[in-house]
């Protein structure tokens, strides 16, 4: 697969005694999302962290467009293009949706920003397409604390369109979403990829996946243990046995 932009090699990291990320190769493409699927504590999360240096890898190596990453600061990756979402939101409660979305245009920008009229209302265009997009223009002025649970997974994702990144992490941003809210979040990412924006989604829910996803990234036990389309992963009877949470039994 071409115009890969992201990725990482043999990525590892303990916590105690615990191996959660266990040698993890993986790449993003342009335009497509890879889905990392995995059993609860597969290290998928901790994966991400790797990448966006909330978190250091004891070893492996990530590079975005071959430039290497490890060591850098979350807002050194932020700044090469990288966004990210959690799975709490962190989002500024008690600020305004629309703050919530400028702040996210301040802190992954490309580039120092001087804090003149012309850069504010380019700033401001931004957060306001984001707003637009994600269907909480109507909303930009109620704070981010009193939104409905839906409505604050789409802030999130507002944050993510105003930075303007070519790179997505996100982290079950799908998750607990009605039909209707996850259709409207499927063309957000069908934008997104269109446009060239390489997205990697934690997931959970199989439909999501496979409505969503271009390719899968199967991990288990800190390790990627199958790559491919959806079809192929999802079919795969000792994935499945594995992700249900039917382990065979490792020989004694
Ligand atoms: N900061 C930490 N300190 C200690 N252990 C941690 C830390 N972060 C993660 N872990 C452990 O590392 C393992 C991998 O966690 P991680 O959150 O990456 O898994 P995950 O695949 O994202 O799981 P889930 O699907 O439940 O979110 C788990 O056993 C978890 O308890």
């Amino acid at each position: 697969m071409t115009d890969e932009v992201l990725r990482t090699e043999n990525l590892a990291r303990a916590f105690g005694g615990l191996q959660a990320v266990a040698g993890v190769s993986l790449s993003l493409y342009a335009g497509k999302v890879t889905a990392l699927v995995g059993p609860n504590g597969a290290g998928k999360t901790t994966t991400f962290n790797l990448i966006t240096g909330n978190l250091r890898a004891d070893s492996g190596a990530a590079q975005i467009r071959g430039k290497p990453i490890m060591g850098l600061k979350p807002w050194q990756v932020a700044r090469l293009g990288v966004a990210r979402s959690f799975q709490d939101l962190r989002l500024f409660t008690h600020m305004t949706v629309r703050e919530n979305v400028l702040a996210a245009t301040e802190t992954a920008s490309w580039f120092w920003q001087p804090g003149g009229g012309a850069a504010r209302r380019a700033r401001e265009d931004r957060a306001a397409r984001a707003l637009e997009a994600t269907g909480l223009a109507a909303l930009a002025h109620a704070r981010a604390v009193d939104l409905a649970y839906a409505e604050r997974k789409f802030l999130s994702m507002a944050r993510i369109l105003a930075a303007e990144a070519d790179i997505w992490l996100l982290d079950e941003p799908a998750s607990g979403l009605d039909l209707a809210s996850r259709l409207r979040f499927g063309e957000l990412l069908r934008g997104a990829t269109a446009r060239g924006v390489a997205i990697c989604l934690i997931e959970h829910n199989l439909d999501v996946v496979t409505e969503l996803s271009d390719r899968i990234a199967f991990l288990d036990q800190g390790k990627v243990l199958a790559e491919g389309d959806p079809q192929t992963i999802l079919r795969d009877p000792a994935l499945a046995a594995i992700y249900f949470g039917d382990r065979p039994q490792e020989a004694a």
